[in-house]
């Protein structure tokens, strides 16, 4: 794989045309996410549209409800054939089980990856907010391993948190890093995050970057400046 199709890029914008104008100051993006914000707005359209020109999908929906809720709702999303789909780790086992069973009776080519814990919380605000009493690699652990025992394909999680997921859950838990940051962009509302080259050294397979591509001036010069970074560790 290229360094170019580690780097998936969110679509966090409020309309297809929005999406569309993104995609084409970006043609060199290969696999593009679209969450809430677009979908709410889109629906399937913006998918169809991204298989039309055979872009990779991550359908970002983070789903988080009863087993029999993210079953169906799997089964629904199962037709568009997106190559990624998030659920919350959080549902429990019974919940991710019934969601990775219904998602690969019908769609068996997408997989379904847990979020560990949003990258966006600290280790103060698990602690003090939602009182949560491990302290966070322990807790991002269990929930990672909770997802690969319920037969998940992989997790979103912290580059903070991965070497350690590699180490403990081995190479073929899929790991999906939002929370990259190069040292020339904002962490913004992100608060556990490494530069890509730390995030792929330390094992992660795909990077997740948005507002330090997409919230410059030239975002095909700051996709290529990431690129750029990766090469030379690999060679
Ligand atoms: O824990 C998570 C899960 C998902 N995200 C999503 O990734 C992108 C990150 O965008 P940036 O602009 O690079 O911060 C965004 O779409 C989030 O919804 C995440 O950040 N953390």
């Amino acid at each position: 794989m290229s360094v170019a199709d580690r780097i998936i890029v969110p679509l966090d914008v409020p309309s297809t045309a929005q999406a569309i104008a993104l995609m084409e100051q970006l043609p060199q993006v290969s696999f593009w996410k679209v969450g809430l914000e677009l979908f709410v707005h889109s629906g399937g359209e913006i998918l169809t549209l991204l298989k039309s020109r055979q872009k990779r999908v991550f359908l970002d929906l983070k789903f988080h409800d009863i087993p029999n809720t993210v079953a169906a709702a799997c089964r629904s999303v199962a037709g568009w054939e997106v190559d990624l789909l998030t659920i919350h780790a959080t549902v429990g086992k019974t919940g991710l089980k019934a969601a990775h069973t219904a998602l690969q009776a019908q769609s068996p080519k997408t997989q379904l990856i847990a979020v560990t814990l949003l990258t966006s919380i600290s280790a103060r605000q698990l602690a003090l907010e939602l009182k949560v009493p491990l302290e966070l690699p322990e807790y991002t652990l269990q929930m990672a391993l909770l997802a690969q025992e319920s037969g998940l394909s992989g997790v979103v999680c912290s580059p903070q948190e991965v070497a350690t997921l590699r180490r403990v859950c081995g190479e073929d838990l899929l790991l999906v890093c939002p929370g990259v940051r190069p040292t020339w962009a904002d962490a913004g509302d992100q608060k556990r995050t490494l530069t890509p080259v730390e995030a792929v050294t330390a094992g992660a397979d795909y990077l997740v970057m948005g507002r330090p591509i997409t919230a410059t001036s030239d975002p095909g010069t700051a996709f290529e400046r990431i690129c750029e970074e990766l090469t030379a560790i690999q060679s």
